[in-house]
């Protein structure tokens, strides 16, 4: 796969695979899912290269693109964003990302590379050869025969059902802090990265890859390897001929790395070109048939038990007329943000019975309070009659820097209405009356847009932090369930706390399976101080820890609460977002309303 910016020709056919962004990679395309990392890699082997912006001395690009040498993590010298390399101009084309195709990894060795400052580094390198079961590679074709092609290749409808995908890649959230951009680009847990660059020199510990290849793989690279490799006398690994120089030890931790034992061990001169024979394609060992269809498959529209809400469903999409990946941005369909292109979704409302029965996974049962956090627990009220009947438990910051309130409901009445707005919000995000999107970070160290890993739908003020105006109804058009929510929050809220609050917007927010709302504060200029959220659907944690806190203890979270359907949780002061962030993670499919009064004239 490689990354563009501007390159020489103008693309004469579209890649079969392509992205904007690495979000839309990561999402969509099983083969390369590391937001940070050059290489991805699950279960010893190397699944996904990214072909950086920034090539290194000696790299190339051969025969057209069969032959592909590039250099493994670090930071290279070139300042030049761009890949240089590819004869053709896909930043014309508005592509960030183009999969190339199926390549061997025919050779792994070291180099010493000098830097301006005349320090040398380590620098891995990679030769990649072109697997020919997948046909010429797709730029080599003279005209776009892109659409015929995408019917032949693409299989229809994909074999799974299947919820086991990898844990979620935090794609992230976050309003205010940096630490919730770090944390919405984690790497998952099989994702690894190539060792960096690190200055060694003859002698010196240099860097180990942190795995082993496996002795199946090692066998089919050897056999792969050029005949003109040589085994080291003093380190005993096999080196291939790389420069016509003559050959020397490419192990990085052999005393007689990148020297020539024919020269005296003289070390190897800076101002080298490659050995013939080294850039000559290979027979390579037949492609094993897992490999040979890379391309996505498309995603179950019509599930059999119409539950559309499955970690499944918050794949992207790749678009099968024009090769785009797109994020799973709208709740009622895929859509190609290329070409529009819609794959409907058909599924049923569900029923809230068996997922407010979830189990949350933790060691209590409503709450915890993290020792020495300074926090307060008031005795449990009871409040309302036979009818509106609950519990509220209220937990005080210290220093006056603001309440919790958590009203929990005990009664039949407002359960019966809990239960017709669940399905309510439902019926209307699936037909889109209720446009929950994902919307786009206001800033992120990605390229391209990075969207909020949930679902969201603003209504009343325009909510900034969230889509703003573009994600917001007025209450005249505001969908009933949202106008239904903010009448329950009001009235659950001021019969409990026995206190007027008005509100004038409503984020509704909706997490599929594994989505989640990462730490933030609700910080928006003009907020009020109470914000109350209703939860329905799956339970969910809530956690609360202190805001600028980079280390220590105080970083940790310090009260955590199960929110269950029906319950409305309280933030009660403007010192709770001043000095706290929060996050929600649901336990599997949920729907949240919070409701908070902003100032409409703020500047
Ligand atoms: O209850 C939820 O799902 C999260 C609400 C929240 O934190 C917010 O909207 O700021």
């Amino acid at each position: 796969m490689l990354k563009a910016d501007v390159a020489l020709q103008e693309l004469h056919v579209m890649p079969h695979i392509w992205a904007e962004s690495r979000q839309e990679v990561c999402e969509s395309f099983d083969w390369f899912r590391s937001y940070q990392g050059g290489v991805y890699f699950a279960n010893n082997i190397t699944k996904g290269y990214l072909l950086s912006g920034f090539p290194a001395k000696r790299d190339g690009f051969f025969h057209n693109g069969k032959l592909i040498i590039s250099h493994g993590g670090g930071k290279a010298e070139s300042k030049i964003n761009l890949y240089a390399l590819f004869p053709y101009n896909l930043g014309g084309k508005n592509i960030t990302y183009a999969v190339l195709g199926v390549y061997n990894i025919t050779h792994a060795w070291a180099e010493y590379e000098t830097t301006k400052s005349g320090q040398k580094h380590v620098r891995f390198k990679f030769s990649f050869q072109w697997c020919k079961e997948q046909g010429e590679p797709w730029w080599h074709a003279t005209k776009d025969k892109f659409t015929e092609e995408r019917a032949t290749l693409m299989p229809v409808v994909s074999s799974t059902e299947d919820t086991t995908c990898d844990a979620s890649l935090e794609n992230d959230n976050a309003r205010t802090s940096e630490s919730d951009y770090e944390e919405a680009m984690d790497i998952s847990p099989d994702d690894e990265r190539i060792p960096s660059t690190t200055a060694a020199s003859p002698g010196n510990a240099a860097p180990k890859f942190s795995r082993r290849m496996p002795e199946d793989r090692v066998s089919t690279f050897r056999k792969n390897a050029a005949s003109a490799d040589r085994r080291c006398m003093y380190c005993g690994m096999r080196s291939p001929a790389v420069f016509s120089v003559g050959w020397g030890c490419l192990n990085a931790t052999c005393t007689y790395f990148w020297r020539l034992p024919e020269a005296g061990n003289d070390p190897i001169p800076d101002d080298l070109t490659f050995d013939e024979g080294f850039l000559q394609l290979q027979t390579l060992l037949p492609l094993d048939s897992g490999f040979r269809n890379i391309n996505p498959s498309q995603p179950v529209t019509n599930p059999r038990d119409k539950i559309t809400t499955l970690q499944a469903f918050t794949r992207g999409m790749h678009c099968i007329k024009c090769g785009r990946l797109s994020c799973r941005s709208k709740w009622e369909h895929w859509e190609c943000a290329n070409c529009q292109n819609v794959l409907a979704v058909n599924g049923a409302p569900r029923p809230v019975k068996v997922l407010k029965s979830l189990n949350p996974g933790v060691n209590f049962q409503w709450y915890f309070v993290g020792k020495d956090a300074g926090i307060i627990k008031s005795p449990v009220k009871p409040f309302g009659d036979h009818q509106t009947a609950g519990n509220v438990l209220t937990f005080s910051f210290p220093e006056g820097r603001g309440q919790i309130h958590h009203i929990q409901h005990n009664s039949m009445g407002p359960l019966v209405r809990l239960d017709t707005l669940f399905e309510e919000y439902q019926m209307q995000a699936a037909d889109g009356s209720l446009p929950f999107r994902r919307w786009p970070l206001r800033s992120h160290k990605l390229r391209g847009s990075l969207l909020t890993n949930y679902f969201s739908q603003n209504c009343g003020v325009p909510y900034h932090y969230v889509g703003g105006t573009a994600n917001t109804l007025t209450w005249e058009e505001a969908p009933t369930a949202v106008v239904k929510a903010k009448e329950f929050i009001e009235e659950r809220t001021n019969l409990a706390l026995n206190k007027q609050s008005e509100f004038n917007e409503v984020l509704s927010a909706a997490y599929m399976e594994k989505q989640k709302m990462s730490f933030h504060t609700d910080d928006e200029k003009g907020l009020g101080s109470v914000v109350a959220g209703l939860s329905l659907g799956s339970p969910a944690l809530m956690h609360f820890r202190r805001r600028n806190v980079k280390h220590g203890p105080e970083r940790k979270i310090c009260l955590s609460i199960v929110l269950r359907h029906g319950d409305v949780l309280v933030m009660d002061g403007t010192g709770v977002q001043q000095y706290y962030e929060h996050m929600v993670e649901p336990i599997n499919f949920r729907i949240a309303a919070t409701a908070r009064y902003i100032n409409p004239d703020r500047k």
